[in-house]
C-alpha cells in the first residue's frame, strides 16, 4: 500500500532544479490574492497576534488579476463578523526554518515549531483572525490584525464559530466514542493511559467570540503597496530545507511567535474561550490541577532549555475533552507582565501635533486611524504587550526602540514595568510596492 507521504505522481524537476508545482503532490504555485495595506509598516513593533491590539487596521483589495469582478468574490462575506487570513511571512528574509524555534514566551527556551505561530515556518504561512469591519467593492476591511504592510494574502475564510471552536462543535455521543476506541496514541499507551502528567488549567472567563456589530467604525484604507522579497538561506541539520517552486480570545497567546530567539511547565490549560458548560466535577478536579501546578512548574530563567522529551499524552484526545480546547500553560504565562505605557509631554505634544497636520492641507494624515486618541490606543495596546525579543528585553534594557503605527513614527524606551514614549514623528519612509501593476505610493508625509 503506498503510503501518505509517497503520492502517486512524482513533483517534476525541471533541468534547472526548479520543482514544477503540481496540485496533487502539494507543490503549488500561490499567487496572492492581494496584499495588504496595514497600519504597521515594518516588524518592529507589529503585535505578535491578532489580540493584543483590537485598534490596528488593514484594507485588502481583491487583485483583478484573481478575478475580473473581485467584488463577486466577496459576496456575502459581510454577514461575517471575522475571517481568517491566510498569508505569506514575506518579510522573513529567508525560506528555511528550524524545528526547533524560541517564542517570546518561552524565555530563550525551545520548542518544536508546530507547536507555536512563529513565522519561522517551513511554508512561511501565517493565519490570522481578523475582524471584518466591513466589505466594500472589492476590498475588505479589518481590524485586530498583526500583519505588517504589503504582506501577500492568499486567502481570506470566514470565521464560522461552529466549525473553528471546539466548544461549539456538536457530536453525537456515538460518534465520540468510535473516535475513542480508534484513536489509541501510542503516547497514552506509553504512560498507562492516564492523563496526570498533562496538567490541565481551569481559566476564568468564557469569551465567546463577539457577535457582529452594526456599529462599526469606518476604517481608512490607502492606496500605497509593500513590495516583499524572500531570500534563500541554509540551515543547519536540523533545518527544513525548503524548495522555491516559484518567484477569540484576547490579550492572550500574544507571544507564540518565534523570536530569532520563560519558564517551561509541562502543564496545559485550557482556552480562556473554552467552554461554559463544563461540570461542576470537572472544575473542581481544574482547581486541584492549579495548586498542583503551582508546585511543579518547572521555571527555566536566563538559560536555554528545551521541552522534555517526554511523550505526554495530548490532552485533547483525554476522555470527555472533546469539546475543550487546551493549550500549554506558557502560552498564558508571560514572561513579562504587561507593561505601564506612558507618554512625555513632548510626545503628547508631538502626537497633537500630527493629528493638527491631519486637517491641514497637504499635511500627513491618519491613514488608517480617525483621530490621534485611537492612535495613542494603538501604540499603548503594541507596547504594553512588550513588543520586544527576548534578547532586547534581557540584554538592552536601556536602548531605545522604535516603530511605526499609521504615520507616526514612535521613539521609546523601556524601564523597569513600564514603557515610555520619547517621540512621534511623521513616518516618512516611501512604501515600496508588491504588485507591479499598482502605482507606487509613499505612505506619510
Ligand atoms: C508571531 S506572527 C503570528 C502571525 C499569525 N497570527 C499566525 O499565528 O500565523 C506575528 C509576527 O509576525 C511578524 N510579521 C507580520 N507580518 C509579517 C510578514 N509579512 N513577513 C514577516 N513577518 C511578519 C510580525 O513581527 C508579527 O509580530
Amino acid at each position: 500500500m503506498r503510503g501518505l507521504e509517497e503520492p502517486g505522481p512524482r513533483p517534476t524537476v525541471t533541468p534547472c532544479g526548479c520543482v514544477k508545482p503540481t496540485l496533487e503532490t502539494g507543490n503549488l504555485l500561490t499567487e496572492p490574492i492581494g496584499y495588504l495595506e496595514s497600519c504597521f509598516l515594518a516588524k518592529n513593533g507589529t503585535p505578535r497576534q491578532p489580540s493584543i491590539c483590537s485598534h490596528s487596521r488593514a484594507c485588502l483589495r481583491i487583485r483583478k488579476s484573481i478575478f475580473n469582478n473581485p467584488e463577486h468574490s466577496l459576496m456575502g462575506l459581510e454577514q461575517f463578523s471575522h475571517v481568517w487570513i491566510l498569508f505569506v511571512f514575506h518579510k522573513n528574509g529567508h525560506l528555511s526554518c528550524k524545528a526547533k524555534v524560541q517564542p517570546p514566551r518561552l524565555n530563550g527556551a525551545k520548542t518544536g515549531v508546530f507547536s507555536t505561530r512563529s513565522p519561522h515556518r517551513p511554508n512561511a504561512i501565517g493565519l490570522t483572525l481578523a475582524r471584518l469591519e466591513k466589505v466594500e467593492g472589492g476590498a475588505i476591511y479589518l481590524s485586530g490584525i498583526d500583519m505588517i504592510h504589503g504582506t501577500p494574502v492568499l486567502d481570506i475564510k470566514p470565521y464560522i464559530a461552529d466549525y473553528d471552536s471546539p466548544q461549539n462543535l456538536i457530536e453525537p455521543l456515538g460518534d465520540l466514542h468510535l473516535q475513542k476506541n480508534q484513536y489509541k496514541p501510542k503516547s497514552v499507551s506509553q504512560s498507562d493511559g492516564t492523563i496526570d502528567s498533562c496538567d490541565q488549567q481551569q481559566l476564568s472567563g468564557c469569551e465567546e467570540p463577539q457577535p457582529y456589530s452594526c456599529t462599526k467604525e469606518k476604517p481608512r484604507c490607502p492606496q500605497d503597496r509593500t513590495s516583499g522579497g524572500n531570500d534563500m538561506e541554509r540551515d543547519d541539520d536540523d533545518t527544513a530545507k525548503i524548495q522555491q517552486s516559484s518567484p477569540k480570545p484576547r490579550e492572550r497567546a500574544a507571544d507564540l511567535g518565534e523570536e530569532s530567539g520563560s519558564g517551561l511547565s509541562p502543564s496545559v490549560a485550557e482556552e480562556q474561550s473554552g467552554p461554559c458548560h463544563l461540570e461542576k466535577s470537572f472544575l473542581e478536579e481544574q482547581a486541584d490541577s492549579r495548586l498542583r501546578r503551582g508546585k511543579e512548574a518547572v521555571v527555566s530563567q536566563g538559560h536555554r532549555a528545551e521541552l522534555p522529551p517526554e511523550i505526554l499524552p495530548c490532552p485533547s484526545r483525554a476522555a470527555g475533552a472533546a469539546h475543550r480546547s487546551v493549550v500549554p500553560a506558557w502560552v498564558r504565562e508571560a514572561p513579562v507582565a504587561t507593561l505601564e505605557v506612558r507618554f512625555t509631554p513632548h510626545a503628547e505634544m508631538d502626537l497633537e501635533h500630527l493629528s493638527s497636520c491631519e486637517s491641514g492641507v497637504g499635511q500627513a494624515s491618519f491613514k488608517y486611524f480617525q483621530s490621534a486618541e485611537e492612535v495613542k490606543r494603538a501604540i499603548k495596546a503594541v507596547l504594553s504587550a512588550d513588543p520586544r525579543s527576548v534578547y532586547r528585553r534581557k540584554l538592552c534594557q536601556d536602548r531605545l526602540f522604535y516603530f511605526t503605527v499609521d504615520i507616526a513614527h514612535v521613539t521609546c524606551w523601556f524601564g523597569d514595568g513600564f514603557a515610555e514614549v520619547l517621540k512621534i514623528k511623521p513616518a516618512s519612509e516611501p512604501v515600496q510596492m508588491s504588485d507591479p501593476t499598482e502605482s507606487l505610493v509613499s505612505l506619510g508625509s
